[in-house]
């Protein structure tokens, strides 16, 4: 359907496209290049599994500018298998070094409930970075419990929930390239 790979047999319609994937991105790393000019190691925080994609892609287009960025990931999750946060969140991976007195940029794929990104939110400033902001690639606002300040958003999507581009339903789908909503039978037979 969208572009013929075998993954398009299950999607009902595509939401955000490739090509629409990549101008946001460079216009983010942009703004974002052009806010933290000066800053020797910006520290880039990837939200995975979701945002690995975006994290890829985001990395690359803010290194056509800069400023200089170093890479850390953290595992979290709160959705388990299905499709509605449980709002328990895990740490599963957490990051590589101390972030104390550094500036952070969290790169998150999507913030629906809210509930990832607060908690995560208070955590890094827990541990004394030198300020926090959030780059978010799509953002559902009227699917937010718990309002978060997300200073760079790319796409605000209605409230349904959406798969590709790093976003999974049952851990498939992360690889499309585009972002789109599954037909109901695939929620059936699930
Ligand atoms: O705003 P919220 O309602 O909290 O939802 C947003 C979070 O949900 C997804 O992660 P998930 O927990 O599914 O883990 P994953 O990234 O490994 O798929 C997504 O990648 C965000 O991190
Ligand atoms: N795959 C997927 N994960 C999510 N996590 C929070 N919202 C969503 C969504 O719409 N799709
Ligand atoms: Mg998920």
């Amino acid at each position: 359907m969208a572009d013929g790979s075998w993954y398009d047999a299950d999607i009902d319609h595509v939401i955000i496209s490739e090509a629409q994937i990549r101008e946001k991105t460079a216009e983010l790393a942009k703004q974002v290049s052009a806010d933290y000019a000066g800053v020797d190691g910006l520290l880039l925080v990837c939200v995975l599994k979701g945002a690995v994609m975006f994290m890829a892609d985001f990395a690359r287009a803010l290194g056509r500018h800069g400023p200089p960025a170093e890479l850390d990931f953290m595992a979290i999750s709160s959705y388990g298998q299905g499709t509605t946060s449980s709002g328990v969140v895990r740490i599963l991976k957490d990051l590589d070094r101390d972030i104390a007195g550094r500036h952070v940029v969290v790169i998150e794929d999507i913030v629906d409930s809210g509930l990832t990104l607060s908690w995560l939110l208070r955590y890094l400033e827990s541990r004394s970075a030198a300020s926090v902001e959030v780059v978010a690639l799509f953002r559902k606002p009227d699917a937010v419990k718990v309002p978060v300040p997300v200073k760079y958003v790319g796409f605000d999507i209605p409230t349904e929930f959406v798969v590709g581009y790093g976003l999974d339903f049952g851990e498939r789908y992360r690889e499309l390239p585009y972002v789109g909503v599954l037909k109901p039978e695939v929620y059936a037979r699930a």
